[in-house]
């Protein structure tokens, strides 16, 4: 069956074995170089809008740990920026390293950062996010830089929930939280038509990556790296470099919002 992961003999550079679409034209992430990128004053300002309400649960899949969101109604969405319609806010998620100086996708310059924040959301022209993922113009994900500097108390609500799903499989409520808070104070940002970063590595998404990183301190990425790959019974394993390399760009072009 399809398990992979991030290690020697399941991570990136095995996934093209049973996932082909690794080596397709529009895969995620990238190495975004700002001086080759185009300012297109076509594209217009982000529009998020999130209600606190519709958190429910936090849960470690295995391979992150991520935040769910109630989306039957179109209460937390996307508008605007580079997409047409309106994207409901699924879920969000981080990737990070074994240690500062790498964790992110993205890059730029080909400068990691320590982690990336993932904002998932799914195009409401489609029944479903599940339908929605296999379409080009399916998914939207905002993605945020964070960088090590004074520890973040927008992130610490989060981090103490860790405790709680150390390891695979585990889930508990999580309820009331406001992803805004988690956004830095510009949404100036690049774009690009690219991919899931991991299996099944669907080219449905519209990534919007933020100019702007968030901040966070060493501490706070230990608490990270306190999350387990492994279920309870198996050998533990620590959630960490849990990020893919930059994929080839293939003639794609990549845009931003600002001058
Ligand atoms: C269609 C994929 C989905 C699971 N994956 C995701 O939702 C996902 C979302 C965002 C990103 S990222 N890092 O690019 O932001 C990567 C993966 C998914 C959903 C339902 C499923 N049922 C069976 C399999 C299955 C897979
Ligand atoms: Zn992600």
């Amino acid at each position: 069956s399809h398990s992979w992961g991030y290690g020697p003999s399941d991570g990136p550079e095995k996934w093209c074995d049973g996932f082909p679409v690794a080596n397709g034209p529009r895969q995620s992430p990238i190495d975004i170089i700002p001086g080759q990128t185009s300012y297109d004053s076509t594209l217009k300002p982000l529009k998020l809008k999130y209600d606190p309400s519709n958190s429910t649960d936090i849960l470690n899949n295995g391979h992150s740990f991520q935040v769910g969101f109630v989306d039957d109604v179109d209460s937390s969405t996307l508008t605007g920026g580079p997409i047409t319609g309106i994207y409901r806010l699924k879920q969000f998620h981080f990737h990070w390293g074994a240690s500062d100086d790498r964790g992110s996708e993205h890059t730029v310059n080909g400068i990691k950062f320590p982690c990336e924040l993932h904002l998932v959301h799914w195009n409401t022209k489609y029944p479903s996010f599940g339908e929605a993922a296999s379409e080009p113009d399916g998914l939207a994900v905002v993605g945020v830089f964070l960088k090590i500097g004074a520890a973040n108390p927008r992130l610490q609500k989060v981090l103490d929930a860790l405790g709680a799903i150390k390891s695979k499989g585990k889930q508990t409520t999580f309820s009331n939280f406001d992803a805004k808070t988690l956004l830095p104070c510009s949404l100036d940002y690049w774009t690009y038509d690219g991919s899931l970063t991991t299996p099944p590595l669907l080219e449905s998404v519209t990534w919007i990556v933020l100019k702007e990183p968030i901040s966070v301190s060493p501490t706070q990425m230990g608490k990270f790296r306190s999350l387990m790959f492994s279920g309870d019974g198996e050998a533990p394993c620590c959630m960490q470099d849990n990020y893919r390399p930059p994929q080839p760009l293939k003639g794609r072009k990549v845009r931003r919002s600002f001058k």
